[in-house]
């Protein structure tokens, strides 16, 4: 697991550091630059062999200043190198205003405007620096900026992003949100109903090749628009992880919706094994913990007992295959709960899986009897109707419950039922199951976003998870996890985890299930969430083209092995 910072966060830390006495933001300003100029050659090593042509495209504040920095190594490499600045000189902040002097005495900077840049910069150079806007983008860019950012990001049709590397990230982008807080062009903006939808993207499509971060990822390089604007991500170490690993949550900043809590920390997987860092262990399971064998005791409920409730006849195929991931990633035992109209078709189809008949309530909560049954998914193929008789008995159960699909829009429908949720309970909604359940939640994240830090993802799986007073796991792309207390776990599947197939038929049902056995085998839910979801994609990641729903439960022991699962 990796700490992902907010960039309040990333300023405390900058802070401390300097106070510290230990370096100077000069210096850290140095290595930042240093760092890009090392990743373009890492990215583009022909550019090491010989002298090119650079456009660097300076902001006003200390994103600025890392491009100064840039512009005068690449003037050393005896590369032939055009600075704009966006901003007066006198402004600058201290830091950016001596790398400025510095850069002066090598070359000038010519004021950017789009004007002056179509004439002197467009199209010309081999490599763009775009260092306009960083961490401190507090607001949507206005007027003629937000229309050359729109230009850089391709509107006029010039195609920069092959040759764009963007200094901590794209200018425009939200590094908390990974919204694009530039505006649609204002012909757009009267054309639309509505705030612009959450996704839309104002620039074309990338608008770097290559962005380059300094210590830590942060959460905008993979939410929302983020990984389509970034390209490829890299993180240079500046020297600051004594002082990231204090718990150096933003001073005052008390955004988390449980009442006045400092930002709790954002984690995400960046390895199989996670982090060794002791302070991450407690979200940390090794992959050990699948294959943790309990002792010479050991017999099939030792690894817990599943119940997952299936639907009506011909509708059954959605829980046959929960139950199926279920009881490959561990559990162990798995049973279907099935309407005695539906036992001969789902018995013709399962072997190792169990069958119980629960048509009615009663069937239900004579099952539930057996204290071996630790777990239970409700939803996949289940029909609303059925969901929702059932849901009552299964929620004050107080078993660990996975809840998707119909359960998710039968909870929707009935207040009452969301009030029977518990902390053992996660919901697993992809985006509209998100808008039913949570709809001032969902408007909030799709509205414009129009003041840096914009309001993400992140913050309103928190929300919800806070409103529901239970886990929520929020699908997509950029799968978020978040308890009621804040804790929370990005899980994304984009850069080198991409994994484009897992849009097909079923796979959220596998998912469901992946997370119905974890929590079968005893991990709690948090915990249990994340590493399903990490490992569905692994999944789907290991077949590759051509995945169906079926293959990925079947793929699991290969990627167990591949992670080191004894
Ligand atoms: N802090 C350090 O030691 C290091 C920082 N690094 C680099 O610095 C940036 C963060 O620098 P910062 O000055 O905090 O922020 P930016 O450069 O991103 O931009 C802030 C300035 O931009 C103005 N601003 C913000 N939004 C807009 C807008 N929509 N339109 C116009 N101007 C805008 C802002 O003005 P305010 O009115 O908001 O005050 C500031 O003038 C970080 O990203 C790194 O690249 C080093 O890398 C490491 C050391
Ligand atoms: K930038």
């Amino acid at each position: 697991m990796s700490e992902l910072l907010t960039t309040a966060q990333m300023r405390a830390i900058e802070a401390a550091a300097i106070e510290s006495g230990r370096v100077t933001g000069l210096e850290l300003m140095e290595r930042a630059g240093a760092g890009v100029v090392e990743a373009i050659m890492e990215e583009w090593p022909a550019l090491a062999k010989s002298s090119y042509r650079a456009v660097v495209l300076c902001g006003p504040g200390n994103n600025g200043g890392d491009g100064f920095v840039i512009a005068r190594l690449l003037m050393e490499r005896e590369w032939e190198v055009q600075v704009f600045l966006y901003g007066a000189p006198e402004t600058l902040p201290p830091d950016a205003k001596t790398n400025y002097d510095l850069w002066c005495r090598l070359g000038d900077v010519l004021p950017l405007s789009e004007k002056d840049f179509r004439k002197d910069g467009r199209n010309t150079a081999d490599i763009y620096i775009d260092a306009i806007f960083g961490t401190g983008l507090s607001r949507a860019p206005d007027g003629e900026l937000a229309q050359f950012l729109r230009h850089l990001g391709g509107a006029g049709g010039d195609d920069y992003a092959a040759r764009m590397v963007s200094v901590d990230a794209p200018s425009g982008l939200c590094l908390d949100s990974g919204r694009v807080l530039v505006p649609p062009p204002p012909e757009a903006i009267a054309n639309l109903l509505d705030a612009r939808p959450h996704g839309a993207p104002v620039y074309s499509d990338r608008f770097a090749a290559l962005t380059v971060t300094f210590q830590s990822a942060k959460a905008g390089h993979f939410l929302a628009e983020g990984p389509a604007v970034c390209g490829k991500v890299v993180v240079k170490d500046i020297g600051l992880s004594d002082w990231q690993k204090r718990n150096l949550a933003a001073k005052g900043e008390t955004r988390h919706p449980a009442k006045g809590l400092r930002i709790p920390k954002l984690f995400m997987r960046d390895g199989p094994k996670g982090d060794a860092d002791p302070q991450l262990r407690h979200l940390t399971y090794d992959m050990a913990m699948l294959s943790k064998y309990r002792g010479a005791g050991s017999h099939k409920f030792t690894y817990g007992h599943a119940l997952v409730l299936c639907g009506a006849a011909g509708k059954t195929g959605a829980a046959r295959l929960a139950a199926r991931g279920a009881l490959r990633i561990g559990a162990g035992v798995v049973s279907l709960g099935v309407p005695a109209a539906a036992m001969p078709e789902v018995t013709a189809q399962v072997t190792s899986i169990m069958t119980a008949r629960i048509d009615s309530a009663e069937d239900l909560h004579e099952a539930l009897k057996d204290s071996r049954i630790t777990t239970l998914c409700l939803g996949p193929g289940m029909g609303i109707a059925r969901a929702a008789s059932l849901l009552p008995v299964a929620l004050r159960a107080k078993r660990k419950t996975v809840l998707d699909a119909d359960a998710l829009t039968a909870l929707s429908q009935d207040p009452a039922l969301m009030a029977l949720l518990h902390d053992d309970c996660i919901l697993t909604p992809h985006a509209g199951e998100f808008a039913r359940l949570f709809p001032q939640i969902s408007a909030r994240l799709k509205a414009l976003a129009i003041s840096g830090p914009a309001y993400s993802k992140v913050d309103a799986t928190r929300e919800a998870a806070a409103a529901a007073g239970c886990s929520v796991l929020y699908k997509g792309l950029d799968t978020v996890i978040a308890d009621k207390t804040g804790r929370a776990i990005l899980s994304p599947a984009y850069y080198s985890r991409a994994a484009p197939w897992l849009a097909t038929a079923g796979s959220g049902d596998v998912l469901a299930g992946f997370i119905t056995g974890l929590l079968a085998r005893g991990m709690p839910v948090l915990v249990a969430s994340e590493m399903g979801a990490y490992l569905h994609v692994e999944c789907a990641r290991s077949f590759g083209p051509g995945l169906i729903a079926e293959d990925l439960p079947e793929e699991l022991p290969k990627v167990m092995r591949a992670l080191g699962v004894a």
